[in-house]
């Protein structure tokens, strides 16, 4: 607040003479910045060439070298040829610290102030000018020209505060295009102190940086924040990743932006480590594209890949819903217990045969149905995967035949019978009969052929016996005959891949070049290299295990996505965001139980946000009203900002969508960004009609899809159709009121029984 209060002070008492001054000395800063980046492009641009010169003469360790620095050379000019919007985006100005050491980035390490450096009269002088950007860059004598953000000695920028200053005295965020500085905005971290640079005092320009971030109009992509992280942000982005790092906040607290600046911070810290690639779990496509760009932007492509949940098993995407009660059915662990009956249960379909005739040393041999049931069972028993029991199944077979033919009576003599069974089993598995028997009766069954063979209802009913009621046994094989996925289905898939195992198959010989083998070089060369982006393409590929998962709306996952998730990460260190209040899935308690299964025994290291971002308190104190009955007891973040303008309530008048249509257009008026309009799930394609023309700002979304989204301005349709879609309806309506950085507008249709105010009972006092 103190500083706040200096700070209004201080703008109203700054010229634009010296506001000019203070962008013209950050102006030439940035300069410099750009002269030496253009002298290392040089040098980038010459290695690159005198690597291409040498081309493949040396000895095998010195052609790893070369490789190596080209790589280096290559992803520097990459970074570097990049325009950034605000490469360099951050100064802060300390008092000289405790010791005099320096660290690897050439800044002093101490993060509190020397003794004495403050004199009685409150006066200190700056003993030391740091810029921040989003990568590093030293001058020719080694000092830095700017720190890169994820450094330890731009943890300052974001850590201090009034409370706890350290060494900080101002913190300044520079805003810039290209190569030209627009403006400051900075913060006193100690309002009270008169701190002077040079022999001048330290101005102070703007109202801080955070608002003015807050304020900005929203566009359909996430920004990255890395200009105005805030101290308890920060302390999770830079969190030890030895453990599982679990963050709980209310919405718009930042836990999307966290966990994703928290991925590039862990790879600027660790490299090789995560090489290992880092997963980050979104609950929806959308909000897979809405984030997709902030790596990007803080210089981070390729070791992370963001998927959503639907989206985690190759060759299969999620593109249908579930209703409430399917979906609560698909997600539960009882789901388990169905899909290891059926991967067991589909051997049988396809008119498995019931009867083996075969013919060995000359003679019928038979095996009948009962027997080969008998088998099946015996086979079966315990819980390896089924794909992988065939070998198994196929040696009970011969058992039986052997025993069948009688041989064995007839040869006391153990290596006489032993050689005799050899050649038995060889004359019977070399016949084409005994191999088309094992294909049909043990064929090689694939996910998706289970899954569609739940589709019949009657044979669920046979797998699910005493784990689905009648009721949901029909709504699940109901929806597994449509055409398509849903989120649940794809968990399902991921299981049965499990349940199911794949066998191991020979390794196909790599296609010979004829060239190679009339030259015998085959021999000498026998792989030829991989390029970077194959190998890169194999891996990923190839990856089904990350070094680090981070999952962002942990709440939602359901015990079954739990577990596919879980199996991604099996040695990976972890980072869990979520907000239990928001959560949509109706037994949060199973759902812990699968998360702690998947997170295992690791270390827990639990942190809050407890600061909302994104609403407005006018907006964050009606969402309030249903978090109270949602989950009562609980407390909403502090709202940072407030507008003066409150939620807007309008009452259905001619059509639900004319009056929809008339708020939305009214709102793309008032705002510049966008404007969301969320609907209960069931009138997600109705409302899409309702917009038609309004243009691309305008979106409409189902109460499920608007997880993780935020609008300039957002309508909410018929908080009581919201609520009543599900069991965890009102913390979905929670979702649905949180979305908006500047005006709500809630419009009611009968059902919500508005006052003469045209406010529904459920958001009423
Ligand atoms: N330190 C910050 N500086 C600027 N903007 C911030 C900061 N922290 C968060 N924000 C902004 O606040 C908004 C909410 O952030 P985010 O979506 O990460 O919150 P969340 O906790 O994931 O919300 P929800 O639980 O509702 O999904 C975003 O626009 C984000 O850019």
């Amino acid at each position: 607040m103190a500083a706040q209060a200096q700070q209004e002070t201080a703008v109203g008492a700054v010229p634009d003479s010296v506001r000019d001054r203070e962008i013209g000395i950050e102006q030439a800063h940035l300069d410099r910045v750009y002269r030496r980046l253009d002298e290392k492009i040089h040098e980038a641009e010459f290695l690159m060439r005198d690597a291409a010169r040498r081309g493949q003469v040396g000895t095998p360790g010195a052609l790893a070298e070369r490789d190596a620095q080209v790589f280096r050379a290559g992803v520097h000019l990459n970074r570097l040829n990049n325009e950034y919007e605000d490469f360099l985006f951050g100064r802060i100005d300390l008092l000289l610290g405790k010791d005099g050491k320096k660290g690897p980035d050439g800044a002093y390490t101490a993060v509190e102030p020397a003794e004495g450096v403050i004199r009685p009269d409150n006066t200190a002088d700056i003993a030391e000018t740091l810029h921040i950007g989003r990568i590093g860059v030293l001058d020719e004598d080694y000092s830095p020209l700017v720190i890169d953000w994820r450094a330890p000695a731009a943890a300052p920028f974001y850590r201090s505060t009034p409370v706890d200053p350290g060494r900080v005295v101002r913190r300044r965020v520079i805003r810039s295009k290209g190569r030209r500085v627009l403006g400051v905005e900075d913060d006193l971290m100690r309002p009270e102190l008169k701190a002077y640079l040079d022999g001048d005092e330290l101005p102070v320009i703007g109202d801080g940086a955070l608002m003015a971030a807050l304020g900005r109009a929203r566009t359909h992509s996430m920004r990255d924040i890395v200009a105005s992280i805030q101290a308890e942000q920060d302390l999770v982005i830079r969190a030890p990743a030895a453990s599982v790092t679990y963050v709980e906040g209310g919405p718009g607290t930042g836990k999307t932006a966290v966990a994703l600046h928290r991925a590039a911070y862990l790879l600027y810290q660790d490299r090789r480590r995560y090489a290992g690639g880092i997963l980050i779990v979104s609950p929806t496509p959308l909000l897979v594209a809405y984030t997709e760009g902030v790596l990007p932007s803080l210089g981070e492509e390729g070791q992370v890949a963001i998927r959503a949940l639907g989206s985690l098993v190759d060759g299969a995407e999620a593109t249908l819903y579930d209703s409430p009660a399917t979906a609560r059915a698909k997600g539960s662990y009882r789901m388990l217990k169905v899909l290891r009956k059926a991967a067991r249960g589909a051997l049988e379909l396809n008119d498995s045969p019931n009867r083996l005739r075969v013919v060995a040393f000359g003679r019928r041999l038979e095996l009948e149905a009962d027997e080969l049931a008998s088998i099946r069972r015996t086979a079966l028993g315990g819980t390896a995967p089924v794909n992988l029991l065939r070998p198994r199944a196929r040696k009970l077979l011969l058992d039986a035949l052997w025993d069948r033919s009688g041989a064995a009576a007839r040869h006391t003599d153990p290596e006489l019978a032993a050689e005799l069974r050899s050649s038995f089993d060889e004359d019977i598995t070399g016949e084409d009969s005994f191999i088309e028997f094992l294909d049909a009766w043990w064929p090689e069954l694939t996910p998706k052929g289970v899954l569609a063979a739940m589709a019949d209802e009657r044979r669920l009913g046979r797998w699910a016996r005493r784990v689905l009621n009648p009721g949901e046994v029909r709504r699940v094989a109901r929806s597994l005959r449509r055409d398509g996925y849903s989120v649940h289905d794809i968990a399902a898939l991921d299981e049965l891949q499990a349940i199911l195992g794949t066998p191991v198959r020979p390794r196909k010989k790599r296609e010979l070049d004829p060239l190679d083998q009339l030259t015998g070089l085959e021999e000498l060369m026998p792989v030829r290299e991989e390029s970077q982006r194959e190998r890169a393409e194999r891996l990923a590929q190839e990856r089904v295990e990350y070094a680090h998962v981070i999952v962002d709306e942990a709440q939602d996952l359901t015990p079954m996505q739990w577990r596919m998730v879980g199996r991604r990460g099996r040695h990976a260190t972890w980072t869990v965001v979520g907000d239990p209040a928001q959560s949509s899935w109706s037994d949060p308690d199973e759902a812990a139980e699968a998360r702690d299964e998947a997170l295992g025994t690791r270390p827990r290291r639990r942190f809050e946000l407890t600061v909302n971002y994104r609403n407005p308190a006018e907006i964050a104190e009606l969402a309030a009203k249903v978090l109270a009955l949602a989950m009562p007891g609980s407390t909403s973040p502090r709202a940072v900002r407030s507008t003066g303008l409150r939620p807007r309530f309008s009452v259905v008048g001619e059509s639900l969508g004319t009056t929809v249509r008339e708020e939305t257009a009214r709102l793309l008026e008032q705002v510049d960004g966008t404007v969301g309009v969320v609907v209960a799930m069931q009138r997600r394609e109705e409302a899409a009609r309702w917009l038609a023309g309004l243009g691309d700002r305008a979106v409409a979304l189902g109460s499920l899809e608007a997880k993780g989204l935020e609008y300039d301005a957002t309508v909410v349709v018929s908080p009581a159709e919201i609520a009543d879609e599900s069991p965890a309806g009102l913390r979905v309506l929670y979702v649905a009121l949180t979305r908006a950085t500047q005006q709500l507008t809630v419009v009611s249709g009968e059902r919500d029984e508005p006052d003469a105010d045209g406010v529904p009972d459920l958001l009423r006092d």
